[in-house]
């Protein structure tokens, strides 16, 4: 195993020996588990290329601009969620993401606890941060052991994959089927599954590979995106909830820009630029995906006179490049004015970039989960004061700073207060109640 602890080491192996670096190890837990086909776990070959095209036509820089009417509906929907709901601040985080995701997979909207796709999203996603370190588990590195009984030592996480098998394939068949019957009645909303299966339609390619490669490819969609959005709007509210006073400027930032009139739109990013500051931050400070997802080196190499045996296993350490000491100053601190201009009180440093990975491996739903971040943390900031909560003596709850750790990580729980800010927050939420 090979650990990249610097963003120069990952660019030079993963970006500019691409072709040697963009390989993905087996991982028989996946597979078990019945991510197949899953691009995330593919080989690096001609059915990898076609599953990223597959992506690629739908997440581009330019296409997600379509989807921004459905995030900033979801971004609304969770400030109302926060405020009706407030002690499921973190199901609500996560239906939100989940929702985003549904979406534009399926062209699903859900409306309700009680719809089958937050069930069917909620046993996907404790299947996968309940399956050990991706790609690390003893499985993975002795694939043996996957053909042992559960007695033998090393073997629990391929027992456990087995069991989540089912919600799996779940996920996978259910709202792939439901789409394709909408399609049979005339009555599918666009989304990524129809656009795909239109597609094969006009190109009379409609193979049973065709049709599981876009089924495998819209089951990808919300293995890969929906828990690491939620993962970061959680870390965000715990830095709000530590750091008052970022959150202050942020929103002195937005009053100053839109006075209380409306919220926030991706049109405004640019007038607010410590609302972006803080996004970033939140990127760099704790991280959603800590050790990326490996790759697998292709040939034998050397980087810097050191020996890289072809076949070994890569991580670009997102957790140890954002962390890194000759870059960010007093790195453990959220501290979002590190990226500002020295003429504005800041230290330009760089923009953190790990947090999607290198390469030709890079996350290709970056873009999409950008605006979704962003107008879920301009809307919040714009209308809740998030605040430490109290003990029932009146002493505030410090949270503690500690994440958990599977494939994705998330804070620990932790409690916060969240609360309307003032009276042009209330009139917002009141519009948003109605025009939803
Ligand atoms: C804040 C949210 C997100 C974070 C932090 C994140 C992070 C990552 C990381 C670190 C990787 C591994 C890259 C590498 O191997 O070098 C990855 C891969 C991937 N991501 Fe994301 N991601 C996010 C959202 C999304 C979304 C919204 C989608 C889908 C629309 C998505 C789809 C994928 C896919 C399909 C891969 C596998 C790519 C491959 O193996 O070629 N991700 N992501």
């Amino acid at each position: 195993m090979i650990i990249l602890n610097t963003a120069e080491a990952a660019i030079d192996l993963m970006e500019k020996r691409s072709w040697n670096y963009n390989d993905r190890p087996s991982f028989p837990i996946f597979r078990l588990m019945g991510w197949v086909p899953n691009v995330t776990f593919m080989h690096y070959g001609k059915r990898f290329q076609k599953h990223r095209r597959l992506m690629q036509q739908y997440f581009s820089r330019q296409k997600v601009v379509q989807y921004r009417p459905q995030q900033l509906r979801e971004a609304h929907r969770l400030a109302l969620n926060l405020l009706d709901h407030p002690d499921e601040r973190e199901a609500m985080l996560r239906r939100f993401s989940t929702s985003i995701i549904m979406s534009i997979a399926y062209g699903h909207e859900i409306l309700s606890d009680d719809d089958p796709y937050v069930q069917i999203a909620a046993d996907s996603g404790y299947s996968l941060s309940h399956c050990g370190p991706a790609g690390s588990t003893p499985v993975d590195l002795f694939p043996i052991l996957q053909h042992l009984p559960s007695w033998f030592p090393g073997t629990f996480f391929a027992w456990k994959a087995r069991e989540f098998n089912q919600h799996i394939r779940r996920l996978y068949e259910y709202p792939f089927s439901e789409v394709q019957r909408q399609m049979a009645e005339g009555k599918a909303t666009p989304s990524f599954v129809s656009y795909h299966m239109d597609r094969l339609h006009q190109e009379k390619s409609e193979s049973s590979e065709d049709l599981e490669d876009v089924k495998g490819a819209a089951a990808v969609i919300y293995c890969a995106g929906a828990d690491t959005t939620w993962s970061n709007l959680s870390i965000f509210m715990l830095a709000m909830t530590l750091y008052p006073e970022w959150q202050l400027r942020a929103q002195r930032e937005i009053d100053a820009h839109l006075a209380g009139a409306r919220l926030p739109e991706v049109g405004d990013r640019d007038a607010l630029p410590f609302v972006d500051c803080i996004l970033k931050e939140t990127h760099r400070w704790l991280n959603a995906v800590p050790l990326g997802i490996p790759h697998r080196v292709i040939k034998d190499d050397v980087y810097k006179g050191m020996f890289i045996p072809g076949g070994s296993l890569i991580f670009a350490n997102t957790r140890g490049i954002s962390l890194n000491e000759a870059v960010y100053h007093d790195p453990h601190s959220f501290k979002p004015t590190r990226y500002l201009p020295k003429a504005q009180g800041g230290n330009e440093e760089p923009a953190p970039l790990a947090q999607f990975g290198f390469g030709r491996r890079i996350c290709p739903g970056r873009y999409l989960a950008d605006v979704s971040l962003w107008l879920a943390m301009s809307t919040i900031l714009s209308l809740y004061s998030i605040k430490k909560a109290r003990a029932e003596d009146g002493r505030e709850i410090t949270p503690m700073v500690e994440l958990n750790s599977g494939l994705t990580s998330h804070p620990k729980p932790y409690r916060c207060l969240v609360e309307l800010r003032n009276e042009s927050a209330r009139t917002l939420v009141g519009q948003i109640r109605v025009d939803l």
